[in-house]
């Protein structure tokens, strides 16, 4: 792992990384694959993580051998993404570091691969806290992100509309997943790795370091004000 150097602005994922929405997405996703004999795996789930929907529910498609179209998988599964995404929980520690970050006045934003409307209903009970951000990048729902995870489209437009247009070299991103850490890395920035306890350690690579909670994090190790609570 590389030694970590100074940043001035925090980059957040979202989806398994600040909410337990990945715990969500794989049981709506079993719930589409039970009627058709399928389960949703481990292994699947980990190559589209961090994905723009389309192309996760492409790859989930062909993983399984689904009988559906991208358009028919969007419909079916929307059914349970809004039963369950309201239901979204803040993981440990992201509550305390955004706070902690803000208070600060550390510039902070969110870069996820989901849509609009899925952001709205996963952050049904989490207002108070999203307001903190600066700004919000959706890549499936953004006319600006052409390419998303892995590609570095995501976090290179966000670094881009902090007022002050930051360095990518400046900017430290929070990531759960495989698709999200080789991103951040292809957009020049350092990457602080949560990830499920299920992924394998070959798939960290590239990450500053890899932490098992946020709430591990020790914010002076990259420049940034300590804890003061
Ligand atoms: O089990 C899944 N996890 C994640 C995704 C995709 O990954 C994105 C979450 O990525 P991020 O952590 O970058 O917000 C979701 O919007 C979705 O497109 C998915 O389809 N299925
Ligand atoms: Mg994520």
């Amino acid at each position: 792992m590389a030694s970590p150097k100074p940043v001035t602005h925090v980059i957040f994922d979202m989806d398994g990384l600040l909410l337990d929405t990945e715990r969500l997405y794989t049981e709506a996703t079993q719930a589409l694959a039970t009627p058709y004999g399928k389960e949703y795996t481990w292994e699947v789930k980990v190559g589209c993580m961090g994905m723009k929907g389309p192309q996760a529910a492409q790859h989930i498609i062909d993983s399984l051998d689904l009988p559906l179209s991208v358009s028919e998988y969007l419909e079916q599964i929307a059914k349970h993404y809004n039963a369950l995404f309201p239901t979204a929980k803040l993981l440990p520690g992201a509550e305390r570091l955004v706070r902690h970050l803000h208070k600060h006045n550390i510039p902070i934003a969110i870069a996820s691969g989901g849509a609009q409307d899925s952001f709205d209903l996963k952050t049904t009970n989490h207002r108070d806290l999203v307001s903190l951000f600066g700004h919000v990048v959706l890549a499936s729902s953004d006319p600006e992100v052409t390419k998303g995870k892995p590609e570095p489209d995501v976090f290179l437009v966000c670094a881009r509309r902090f007022p002050d247009n930051p360095d990518p070299s400046k900017c430290l991103v929070f990531e759960d997943a495989p698709n999200g850490v080789q991103a951040g890395v292809a957009a020049g920035m350092q990457v602080v790795m949560v990830p499920d306890s299920r992924l394998s350690s070959e798939l960290t690579k590239g990450a500053t370091e890899v932490l098992a909670s946020l709430e591990d994090f020790k914010p002076e190790r990259y420049g940034l004000p300590p804890f003061d609570d």
